[in-house]
C-alpha cells in the first residue's frame, strides 16, 4: 500500500473520478519502484515482482489467465472489467455485482474468488507480469517474479453458477498448464531466472490423488527453459506428508514457514532432494515482534550443516503484505515497547543481518546482534506485561461462567415478552456510514483542534440522525451506528490495558481497505466501561430496542497483532473476561439486546483439520465466557461474515447466541446448504444483500433472497438484515437499500398474517 497508504488514495481517487487512468498507472509504477529500491538498498539478494496489485493478487491472476465470468464480458476490457469483478458496477444500463470475496487462508486478507466453467477457455494476458519485471530491470533490479501456482489457483476457485454437479476446477489443470508454460517461457524471454510459484495449499489436507497433479504440473513447468529456476513457496503451516507431492519434481528450491511450523525443519531436511535449495521462513511475516536473532541463527545453522550454505536462503515466513510498512513513522509508541517491534522494512534488515552473520561472521553486525539480544531479554522480563488482577481472575473461572442460565427455547419466550418484536424482525449489523466528515472530525480531535466535548457533541448528533432514520423506515432493533469507532477492534483495544497502537501500522484487508491492527503486548484488563455511556444515550432517544455493540474475544485476538509469549487461548480468555464485564454493565444500564461480533472466528481455524477441535473448543468457550453472564431475557446477538461457515455450523450452534446475523449473499446463499444437514435451533438472519459493493439491491432481489432463505430456515427464527456493517458505504445507497429491506420484511409479515 505504500509507507503512507499511497495506493489506497490513488485507487480511491480513480474510482471517484478524481484522477484518470494514466495517473493511476504512473502512481502505481512509482510506488513499485520505491519498494524495489528500498529492498535493494537494504541488501536483499532476491527481490520479488508481481507482488503489487491494484486490488488483489488472485483477481490479477484471473485476469492474466482470462478467467473472467461471463457477466463481465460486455464491459470495457481493462480496468472497468477488472474493478467490476472486484466491486461490482452500476451505471446507466449496467448492473453487475462483484465476485465473491473470501479470506486468504487464516489471514484477514481477502481475495476475489475465481469462477471456473467446465469448458473454461483460458487466455493468457501476461502484460502485467512482464511489464513489472521489465520496470524493475529498468532501474537495475532483476526480480524474482511471483505467481500463484496452478494447483493452488484452481483450488482457490469455485465452479461457476450452474456448472454440473461433480465438476471441480482442479479438473482444468491440464488445460491451464500450457498457459503457465507459455508464461514461464515469456518470462525466460525477458531474462527472468528465479520464479517464485506459490502453492500455499501444500500446507493443507490434500487428497492423495493430487500427488499426480503436482507431479505432472511441476515436471512440465521445470522443463520450460533451462534458464528458469522454480522456487515453490509454502506458508502458514507445515507441509507434512505433502512433501511427497513435490520431491520427485526437478524444482530448484522450496520455501517453508518456520514461524508457524518450526518443527517441520528436521523432517524436511531429511526429505529434501540434493538438488533443491531450502528457503527458511524465519522472520514472522504475520506479526510485529523482533526476531530472536540467536534462535533464528541456530535454526539456519541446522539447515546449513545439513545442506551446505549454498543451498540455504533466509526469508520471511510469508509475504510481508501482512505486516505494516515501517516503524519509522511511529512517533507515539512508548519507547520501551517500540524497541520490541519490527515492521516490514525492519524485517528485511533482520533477514539481511542473519545472512551477513552466516556469510561473513557475527563481527560485522555485532552492534545489531547485541541490541537484539537486549531487546529480547527486556521484553521477557518487563513488568509491563503482567497484571496480577487479571492473573487472579483467570484462576477463578468456573464451568457455570460458560453457559446461559436457561436453554434457548425458554430464553426465547422471555425475550419475546420483553422485546415484543414482529415476525421477520429487521436489524442492521451495527455500523452506519463512516463518512469523510466523521473521520475529519475525529482527526481534528486527535490533532487537538477540537476538544472532547465538541467531539462527543458531534457524535451524539450523528447517532441521533441515524436513529431517526431507522425509526422512519421502521427498523425493529436499532443500532447507534458506531460513529465513535475508528475500527471495531482498535476502538476496544484503545479502551483496554495491555494494548498499544501504532500510528501508521496499516495492513491491507481487501482492495483499498486497510486496517491498523492494535498490538497486544501484555495482560488484557478493562479499567472502566467502554461503551455504556454512548449506548445508554442512543437508547434514550428511542422506544425501540437499541442493540449494544461489542467485538468478541476471538475477533479481538484474530485482528490484533498478538503477543507470542503465551498461548493464544490465554490471551483470548483475558479478552473474553473484559467483554463479559462490559456485557454485564450494558445489561445493568437497561440494554436488552447486545451483539458480540465474531466475524473472525472461522478465519482463526487451523489449516489442518487435525488441529480444528482444539481451536474450536477454546474459541467457542471464549465466546461463551464473554456472553453468558446475562439474564435469560437479555438477547445476545452475534455476527459473522466473509467465510464459509458450513463446516463449523456445529460450533456456531454451541456458541448459543440467541440471534446470529451472518454473511450469506455474496457467496450465492451457499451458507444455507449447511441447514440441510444440520439443524440450527436459534434465531438467524442470513444477510439479504452484499454491503461491500455500492450497488443498491432492488426489492424484488431482496424478496427472492428471503424466499430462498425460508426454504431452509423456519420463519419464526428468521431475521432480516444486510450481510455486514455499513461503514464503508455512503448514506444515499444505505438509505435506499435499507428502505427496500424494511419494506420487504413488512411485505412478508402481511403475507404471513393473511
Ligand atoms: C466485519 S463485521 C462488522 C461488524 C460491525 N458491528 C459493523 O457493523 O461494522
Ligand atoms: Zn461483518
Amino acid at each position: 500500500m505504500g509507507a503512507n497508504r499511497e495506493l489506497k488514495r490513488l485507487v480511491e481517487n480513480f474510482w471517484s473520478g478524481k484522477v484518470d487512468e494514466n495517473a493511476l498507472l504512473s502512481g502505481s509504477k512509482k510506488l513499485r519502484e520505491e519498494h524495489w529500491l528500498l529492498q535493494k538498498k537494504a541488501g536483499l539478494d532476491q527481490i520479488p515482482s508481481n507482488d503489487f496489485s491494484l486490488y488483489d493478487q488472485v483477481v490479477d491472476h484471473s485476469y492474466a489467465f482470462g478467467v473472467i465470468p461471463a457477466r463481465y464480458k460486455n464491459l470495457n476490457p481493462g480496468l472497468e472489467t477488472y474493478f467490476a469483478m472486484c466491486r461490482g458496477l452500476q451505471k446507466a444500463d449496467i448492473d453487475v455485482p462483484a465476485c465473491e470475496m473470501k479470506k486468504w487462508f487464516d489471514t484477514n486478507y481477502h481475495y476475489i474468488v475465481p469462477e471456473f466453467e467446465p469448458n473454461q477457455q483460458f487466455a493468457l494476458n501476461p502484460t502485467k507480469i512482464l511489464d513489472e519485471y521489465n520496470e524493475a530491470v529498468a532501474i537495475g533490479i532483476q526480480t524474482r517474479p511471483v505467481i500463484l501456482g496452478p494447483i493452488s489457483y484452481l483450488l482457490l476457485g469455485k465452479p461457476a453458477r450452474g456448472a454440473p454437479q461433480g465438476f471441480e476446477p482442479i479438473q482444468l489443470l491440464s488445460k491451464i498448464l500450457p498457459l503457465y508454460e507459455e508464461l514461464l517461457s515469456q518470462l525466460a524471454g525477458v531474462g527472468a531466472t528465479w520464479i517464485q510459484i506459490d502453492e500455499p495449499f501444500l500446507v493443507t489436507d490434500l487428497p492423495s490423488d493430487l500427488k499426480k497433479d503436482y507431479s505432472s504440473a511441476y515436471n512440465a513447468l521445470t522443463k520450460v527453459s533451462p534458464q528458469i529456476k522454480i522456487l515453490i513457496a509454502t506458508y502458514f503451516e507445515r507441509i507434512g506428508s505433502n512433501i511427497d507431492f513435490i520431491v520427485d519434481t526437478p524444482i530448484s528450491a522450496l520455501h517453508i514457514d518456520l514461524v508457524r511450523a518450526p518443527d517441520q525443519l528436521e523432517s524436511i531436511l531429511k526429505r529434501i532432494p540434493s538438488t533443491v535449495s531450502l528457503s527458511l521462513g524465519l522472520i514472522n511475516g504475520r506479526n510485529i515482534w523482533k526476531v530472536n536473532m540467536e534462535a533464528a541463527l541456530a535454526e539456519a545453522q541446522k539447515a546449513i550443516s545439513c545442506l551446505g550454505a549454498q543451498r540455504v536462503f533466509i526469508a520471511p515466513s510469508c509475504s510481508l503484505l501482512h505486516t505494516p510498512h515501517s516503524l519509522q513513522a511511529e512517533k507515539n509508541i512508548d519507547s520501551e515497547i517500540l524497541d520490541w517491534l519490527a515492521f516490514a522494512t525492519e524485517k528485511i534488515k533482520e533477514i539481511v543481518n542473519i545472512s551477513k552473520v552466516l556469510n561473513d561472521g557475527a563481527q560485522y553486525v555485532q552492534t545489531d546482534l547485541d541490541a537484539n539480544r537486549k531487546s529480547i531479554q527486556d521484553r521477557k522480563t518487563s513488568p509491563r506485561i503482567h497484571n496480577s488482577v487479571v492473573q487472579e481472575k483467570m484462576k477463578t473461572l468456573t464451568p457455570d461462567m460458560f453457559k446461559r442460565k436457561d436453554p434457548f427455547r425458554e430464553r426465547q419466550l422471555k425475550q419475546r415478552q420483553k422485546l415484543g418484536l414482529p415476525a421477520f424482525p429487521t436489524t442492521t449489523v451495527g455500523s452506519f456510514p463512516q463518512t469523510k466528515e466523521v473521520r475529519a472530525v475525529r482527526a481534528k480531535l486527535k490533532k487537538g483542534e477540537i476538544n472532547q466535548a465538541q467531539y462527543d457533541d458531534f457524535i451524539k448528533k450523528e447517532i441521533e440522525k441515524c436513529i431517526r432514520f431507522q425509526e422512519e423506515i421502521g427498523m425493529d432493533v436499532l443500532v447507534h451506528g458506531e460513529f465513535e469507532r475508528n475500527d471495531m477492534v482498535e476502538f476496544f483495544g484503545e479502551n483496554l490495558q495491555g494494548y498499544v497502537f501504532s500510528g501508521n501500522g496499516w495492513v491491507q484487508s481487501y482492495g483499498s481497505r486497510c486496517i491498523k491492527p492494535p498490538i497486544i503486548f501484555g495482560d488484557v484488563f478493562r479499567p472502566k466501561p467502554m461503551t455504556v455511556e454512548v449506548i445508554k444515550y442512543a437508547q434514550s432517544l428511542t422506544k425501540k430496542p437499541l442493540k449494544g455493540m461489542l467485538t468478541g474475544p476471538v475477533t479481538m485476538l484474530q485482528w490484533s497483532f498478538v503477543r507470542d509469549d503465551q498461548p493464544r487461548k490465554d490471551t483470548t480468555f483475558q479478552l473474553a473476561l473484559a467483554i463479559r464485564e462490559e456485557v454485564r454493565d450494558l445489561e445493568a444500564a437497561g440494554i436488552s439486546v447486545i451483539q458480540i461480533d465474531e466475524p473472525a472466528i472461522r478465519e482463526g481455524l487451523p489449516l489442518r483439520k487435525e488441529d480444528w477441535n482444539e481451536y474450536l473448543n477454546w474459541a467457542v468457550d471464549a465466546f461463551l465466557l464473554s456472553s453468558t453472564g446475562v439474564d435469560s431475557s437479555t438477547q445476545i446477538h452475534t455476527h459473522m461474515c466473509y467465510s464459509d461457515f458450513n463446516d463449523i455450523i456445529e460450533s456456531i450452534q454451541r456458541m448459543d447466541a440467541d440471534v446470529i446475523t451472518i454473511e450469506n449473499s455474496r457467496s450465492d446463499l451457499k451458507l444455507l446448504h449447511a441447514f440441510e444437514k444440520h439443524e440450527y435451533t436459534n434465531e438467524i438472519g442470513p444477510g439479504l444483500y452484499d454491503i461491500h459493493s455500492p450497488r443498491v439491491p432492488s426489492k424484488e432481489e431482496l424478496e427472492t433472497r428471503l424466499q430462498e432463505i425460508l426454504k431452509y430456515i423456519s420463519k419464526d427464527l428468521t431475521w432480516v438484515n444486510p450481510d455486514c456493517g455499513l461503514k464503508t458505504r455512503g448514506w444515499p445507497e444505505v438509505e435506499a437499500a435499507l428502505k427496500n429491506l424494511t419494506d420487504v420484511a413488512k411485505g412478508f409479515r402481511t403475507i404471513e398474517t393473511k
